[in-house]
């Protein structure tokens, strides 16, 4: 605001320098120069100006000062025409001592300039040729055009004028040339009066773009879309500085998901994790997947205070120290689908010998049985809704992956069942439960080529039993019939990428999972589309809280300094000297009124002051005390000096101590 002022002044400035010498017969002769050069564009030809021509010239205006300064100063000074000069009327000119054009200037012949070569015209003995004569009358009226920057001309004291300077002020070479070398510029420096008079107005001049380097608009914020229609382009909901709704209750809840302790608690505290809080949502337990019933508890480790899952393997013990080394091999697998394991011991602390095994903990996942499982048929059994085709695809790409990095490691999944595959975000899942069969049937030493054979098998019958919603899949020795199920619902490609999953590959051949995906690769993209809309969504939701840290951090500094009780044993600190700006400063933020004295509760004002604030702006307010007898006319800039001095105050060491 302050440097559109400024910049109005600047013109006003201009104008009103130029306007006394508009009447001049210097005025008359640049008046006569632009128009030749605008309408002839013969600006190139200035400096090829004649002495002979120089000397009509002079006659028919016999100023002095113009000559002997010479057509450098001539050229330079043209600037002073603008849009605010009078037409050009010679008949009517009121020079003073001058009122009327002599009868030289009616005889002397057309000024025609030619192009700029030095500060001085050289005399030039040639005969000059006969030319028609002068004759202001015929000129037109000087109509200004629009100003274009012409080469760098040399000053009368050799330097450089910036006003003449032609460059691409996006470029940082340009920028580089712009600001003086003498002094380091610093756009993040508050107080620019130590920098030299040409930087601060060169700095000052630079409002119609943001170069590289300057200082940023902090209080500015990108409209990054999508946008409301019905708003205009200067409006915004308070919202629109925020996340959604929907977003910031999704990682509240899963924050508090994450703290949730049960008071009470008769679960024990093991020797590296305690306060564990029972995940699981029903007593019922069953052995099928383990072989061992297993429980799952949310646990803070001592070691961190980070969370934890434990899944702990009721009742088992352990025969063969090699069997628990064995989990240390899933450490190496690093893969957005499983489930990081961490480690793996044996305790007694639940009054019984169990197997812990610790993984990642994912606040608010849910298996996929209690994600697509929601309700029983008549026979008490779990059924799903129909699952959509493209969620399938999702999960047979996200599973696929993670064989894939699971494979890589030398390892096999082995436990693909659906209760085991956990839901973590929205179509975000995890193989869950990995390294607990190879520990717990590590006698049994399978070879790992046939265990990863077996996980395509396993992988098929998760895919079936959700795709027909019947977890009786999982354990039924035929499997033809639900297979057929699927053309009911589904295309014959993802019937046919279940068949292949399905059945044993050919002996002695292999299948791969590079096989299965180089198969299902159009759904790979699909799918990797859509998790880069998701980046995209979330980018923009991160966008929006950039600034929310910066308000943060000056709300606290208000805080600390405002209705501060004493300090160093001064009851009044907090209402002098620039604190008495900050109180009135706080009232103008939080405590507007309306005319008849209620509250206006203006978000976008809090913020919009509070940005200005942060960012230093030149732009003033009216702060008025509460009784109305003082009335403070300050910058934003003001405001953040005085409230990062008081805070440097408070944090500077006691005087007493
Ligand atoms: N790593 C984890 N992070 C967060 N929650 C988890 C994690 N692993 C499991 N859970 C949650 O713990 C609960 C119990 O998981 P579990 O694997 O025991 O499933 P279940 O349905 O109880 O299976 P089972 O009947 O075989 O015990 C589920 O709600 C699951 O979402």
């Amino acid at each position: 605001m302050r440097k559109s002022t400024g910049n109005k002044e600047n013109k006003k400035d201009t104008s009103a320098e130029a306007s006394p010498k508009r009447k001049t017969p210097e005025s008359l002769v640049k008046a006569i120069a632009k128009k030749i050069k605008t309408e002839k564009s013969l600006a190139k030809q200035l400096g090829d100006i004649t002495p002979a021509q120089v000397k009509r010239i002079e006659e028919a205006f016999p100023v002095p000062r113009l000559l002997t300064v010479g057509v450098t100063d001539f050229h330079i000074r043209k600037k002073t025409l603008n849009v605010d000069s009078p037409s050009f009327t010679p008949a009517t000119l009121p020079v003073p001592g001058k009122t009327t054009i002599s009868s030289q200037a009616a005889s002397a012949a057309p000024f025609t300039p030619r192009g700029l070569t030095s500060g001085t015209a050289t005399p030039n003995t040639q005969p000059e040729p006969q030319a028609p004569a002068f004759n202001p009358a015929q000129i037109r009226e000087f109509t200004p055009q629009a100003y274009e920057p012409a080469e760098s001309v040399p000053q009368t004291d050799g330097t450089a004028s910036d006003h003449h300077l032609s460059y691409d002020p996006f470029q940082m070479s340009a920028v580089a040339q712009a600001v003086p070398t003498t002094t380091q510029y610093n756009p993040y420096l508050e107080d620019t009066s130590n920098i030299s008079n040409n930087a601060a107005a060169w700095i000052q001049s630079q409002t119609a773009f943001i170069a590289p380097g300057q200082p940023l608009q902090y209080h500015l914020y990108a409209p990054i879309g999508p946008h409301r229609e019905d708003l205009l382009a200067y409006q915004r909901h308070a919202h629109d500085f925020f996340m959604p709704e929907a977003l910031r209750e999704e990682l509240q809840k899963k924050a508090e998901a994450t703290f949730q302790v049960m008071p009470n608690s008769q679960l024990p505290t093991l020797d590296n994790y305690h306060t564990l809080v029972a995940l699981d949502t029903s007593h019922r337990k069953s052995a099928a997947v383990f072989s061992y019933p297993s429980w799952v508890y949310k646990a803070t480790s001592i070691k961190n205070g980070h969370m934890y899952t434990l899944r702990r393997l009721e009742g088992y013990r352990l025969t063969n120290e090699r069997a628990i080394r064995s989990v240390k091999d899933w450490r190496r697998v690093n893969c957005g689908g499983v489930v990081s394991v961490i480690d793996a011991f044996t305790t007694r602390a639940f009054g019984d010998s169990s197997l812990i095994f610790v993984t990642n903990y994912h606040p608010l996942s849910k298996t996929l049985v209690e994600h697509h499982f929601t309700s029983t048929n008549r026979y008490g059994n779990r059924v799903s809704q129909a699952v959509p085709e493209p969620v399938l695809w999702s999960y047979v790409v996200q599973i696929a992956s993670a064989i894939k990095a699971v494979h890589a490691a030398s390892l096999a999944v082995r436990c693909m069942d659906p209760s085991k595959v956990i839901l973590t975000d929205k179509g975000r899942i995890r193989l869950n439960a990995c390294a607990v069969l190879d520990v717990v049937k590590f006698d049994a030493q399978r070879p790992l080529a046939e265990l990863q054979q077996e996980d395509f098998i396993h992988f098929g019958k998760l895919i079936l039993s959700i795709a027909t919603n019947n977890l009786a899949v999982m354990t039924s020795p035929t499997l033809l019939g639900f297979v057929d199920q699927l053309s009911r619902t589904y295309t014959a490609e993802f019937r046919d990428t279940v068949v292949w999953l399905l059945t044993p590959a050919q002996t002695p051949g292999i299948k791969t999972v590079g096989e299965l995906l180089s198969g299902i690769s159009t759904h790979v993209v699909d799918v990797f589309d859509n998790s880069l809309h998701a980046n995209d969504t979330l980018y923009s939701e991160l966008n929006r809280e950039v600034e929310n840290g910066r308000i943060a951090r000056l709300l606290m500094k208000l805080g600390t300094i405002n209705e501060r009780p004493e300090y160093e044993g001064n009851p009044q600190w907090s209402e002098q000297d620039g604190r008495y700006v900050i109180k009135m400063f706080r009232d103008f933020l939080f405590h507007q009124v309306d005319a008849e004295g209620k509250p206006v509760i203006d978000m976008g004002h809090i913020i919009s002051c509070l940005n200005k604030v942060d960012a230093g702006s030149q732009e003033k307010i009216t702060l008025t005390a509460r009784d109305d007898q003082n009335i403070f006319v300050v910058s934003y800039n003001e405001i953040k000096k005085q409230v990062n001095a008081a805070w440097a105050e408070l944090q500077k060491p006691s005087m007493r101590r």
